[in-house]
């Protein structure tokens, strides 16, 4: 029990890193942050609800892993690599593919809230 306590403790001062290192995963937690707000101002439905928060934790999981790579890789490649920069390019676009598809989630929910409350 100890083991698995300690297991969330490994995760939250990882997630801790992320946020003391990564002016991205600071700039997605406020994002987010807004959105929630919104979405309570917008009294948002279950499903909407349901989108949001998938939509978020993709953007979350995607910048961890991103920050998880970007050490890796400078651990393993602290030269300058080819290979070194496709890594840590890839690992970047995954992030923007995540921000960009909660982007067009978050549109699809709010716009027609916001453009209807206007
Ligand atoms: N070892 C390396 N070899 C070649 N190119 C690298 C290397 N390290 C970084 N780069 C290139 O420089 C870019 C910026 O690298 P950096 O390590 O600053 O990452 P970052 O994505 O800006 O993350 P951070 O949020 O930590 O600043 C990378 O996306 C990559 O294109």
């Amino acid at each position: 029990m100890t083991k698995f306590i300690r297991g969330f403790g490994y995760a939250f001062s990882g997630i801790a890193y992320a946020g003391k290192s990564q002016f991205n995963f600071r700039f997605h937690l406020c994002a987010l942050t807004i959105v929630g707000i919104a979405g309570w101002y917008f009294q948002l439905n279950t499903a909407e609800w349901l989108w949001i928060i998938a939509a978020s934790g993709m953007v979350l999981l995607s910048e961890l892993f991103n920050t998880a790579v970007e050490v890796l890789v400078d651990l393993v490649s602290p030269d300058i690599h080819p290979k070194a920069k496709i890594i840590k390019d890839v690992a970047a676009g995954a992030v923007l593919i995540a921000a960009i598809t909660a982007i067009l989630i978050g549109l699809i929910i709010f716009y027609p809230k916001i453009t209807h409350a206007a």
